[in-house]
C-alpha cells in the first residue's frame, strides 16, 4: 500500500510519521523550512504515548511520487479549491482522498439520501471550486479526535487523543476503507470505519464550531475557555444553535451540550488550530466551521444568532489577517 501525505502539517505529518512506523510506503508533500527539516532529521513525534522518530520520503512535487492508493489530505480547507494541480500526479483510477477536515467536509450531501441530497455548501465548496478538484467518488471522510502542533519545523508536538474515524459519504463498509484503517491501527492509531460518519462530524464541530472562534478572538487555550463562566455560557449556546441546524439536516448528533463540553475541557491548555494559525499570521479555516453551519441555518430556517455573531467577528479578524498578510 502506497500512501501520500498531502499538506504534512501538524496532523498530516504526525499520520504520514505513524504509518511509516507500520511498515506502509509513505510519502510526505510539505514545503519550506519544515520540509527542509524533515528531509534532514525526519519527522520527530514528541508524545505522552512515547517519543519516536521516522524518516518517510518528502518532497514539494507531488509528480516525483506518482500514483498512490490513499492521498492523507492534511491541508487547511482552505487550501482545498486550489489542491487539484498537486493532487493529480498522486492519483490512479481508484486512489481514495481521505480528508482529515474539521467542520461540514465538501462532500456532506453526496449520497444523502433525503430533501437536501447533492446540495452544495457555497461557503465550503465555492463555485464547486473543491468538487473540481478532489472528486466525490474519491471521497473518504476523517473525522480527527487527535490534537497536535508544528513545535518547530520537523518536530510535531502530539498533545492527546489518537481516534481518526473514517467513512465512506454513502455509509458502506468498503475495501479501502478497511485497507487504510488496518494500515493505521498497525500505526498504533485508532482508526474506525464508520457507518454514519455525519453523526462524527456534527459532535466534533459541536466543539470546532465554539471553541475554535473563541479561541482566537479571546486567545484562550480550551481549557481557559471552560474556566470562564461568560465564555462557558457562550460555548454552550453556540452548541445549542449547532445542534439545531444538525437536526434541521437530518442528523442528531446524540450527546448532551454538558457531556461534550466536558471532553472538549479534557483537552486542556491546548490552542486550538484556529488559534495556533492566528499566532502564525495565517488564514483562519472558519467557513468549513461558522460560515458553513450559518449556511445551513439559511438553508434550513434556523434561529442561530449566537453563531451568526460569532461568525460575523471572527470574519473580520480573518479579514484583517488576510489583508496583512
Ligand atoms: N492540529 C490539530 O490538532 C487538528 C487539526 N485538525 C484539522 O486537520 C487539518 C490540518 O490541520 P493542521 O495539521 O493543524 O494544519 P497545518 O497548517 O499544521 O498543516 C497543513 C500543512 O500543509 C502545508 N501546505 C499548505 N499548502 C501546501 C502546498 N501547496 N504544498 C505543500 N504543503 C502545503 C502547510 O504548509 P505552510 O505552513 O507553509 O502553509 C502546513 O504544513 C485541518 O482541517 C484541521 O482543522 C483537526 C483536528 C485537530
Ligand atoms: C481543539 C481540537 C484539537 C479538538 O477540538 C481541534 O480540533 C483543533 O485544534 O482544531
Amino acid at each position: 500500500m502506497k500512501v501520500a501525505v498531502l499538506g504534512a502539517g501538524a496532523i498530516g505529518a504526525y499520520v504520514g510519521a505513524a504509518l511509516h512506523r507500520a511498515g506502509v510506503e509513505v510519502h510526505l508533500i510539505a514545503r519550506g523550512p519544515h520540509l527542509e527539516a524533515i528531509r534532514k532529521s525526519g519527522v520527530m513525534v514528541l508524545s505522552p504515548r512515547g517519543d519516536f522518530v521516522a524518516h518517510p520520503h518528502a518532497t514539494d512535487d507531488p509528480s516525483e511520487v506518482g500514483p498512490v492508493d490513499h492521498v492523507f489530505l492534511g491541508l487547511k480547507a482552505n487550501h482545498y479549491a486550489a489542491s487539484g494541480p498537486m493532487i493529480k500526479p498522486l492519483l490512479h483510477e481508484a486512489t481514495s482522498v481521505i480528508a482529515a477536515q474539521n467542520g461540514i467536509p465538501w462532500w456532506y450531501f453526496h449520497g444523502l439520501k433525503g430533501p437536501y441530497e447533492g446540495y452544495r455548501i457555497e461557503s465550503v465548496d465555492p463555485g464547486g471550486t473543491v468538487t473540481a478538484a478532489l472528486p466525490l467518488h474519491r471521497a473518504v471522510g476523517c473525522v480527527v479526535y487527535a490534537a497536535t502542533e508544528i513545535e518547530r519545523p520537523g518536530v510535531i508536538r502530539h498533545y492527546e487523543g489518537t481516534r481518526f474515524s473514517i467513512g465512506e459519504p454513502s455509509g458502506e463498509p468498503t475495501a479501502r476503507c478497511a485497507e487504510f484503517s488496518e494500515a493505521m491501527v498497525a500505526g498504533g492509531l485508532k482508526c474506525p470505519v464508520e457507518t454514519d460518519l455525519r453523526r462524527d462530524v456534527w459532535i466534533k464541530l459541536m466543539g470546532n464550531i465554539a471553541f475554535n472562534p473563541i479561541s482566537a478572538l479571546a486567545r484562550a487555550t480550551m481549557a481557559g475557555i471552560c474556566r470562564h463562566d461568560g465564555a462557558r455560557e457562550l460555548v454552550r449556546s453556540m452548541m445549542t444553535e449547532t445542534v439545531d441546524v444538525a437536526r434541521r439536516v437530518g442528523c442528531d448528533p446524540g450527546i448532551s451540550i454538558e457531556r461534550r463540553l466536558r471532553g472538549a475541557e479534557k483537552a486542556g491548555e491546548h490552542k486550538t488550530s484556529t488559534l495556533q494559525d492566528l499566532e502564525k499570521g495565517k488564514p483562519l479555516e472558519l467557513d468549513v466551521l461558522l460560515a458553513a453551519v450559518v449556511e445551513l441555518a439559511d438553508l434550513t430556517g434556523a434561529d442561530v444568532p449566537t453563531l451568526r455573531a460569532i461568525h460575523a467577528v471572527s470574519d473580520l479578524l480573518n479579514e484583517n489577517l488576510v489583508r496583512a498578510v
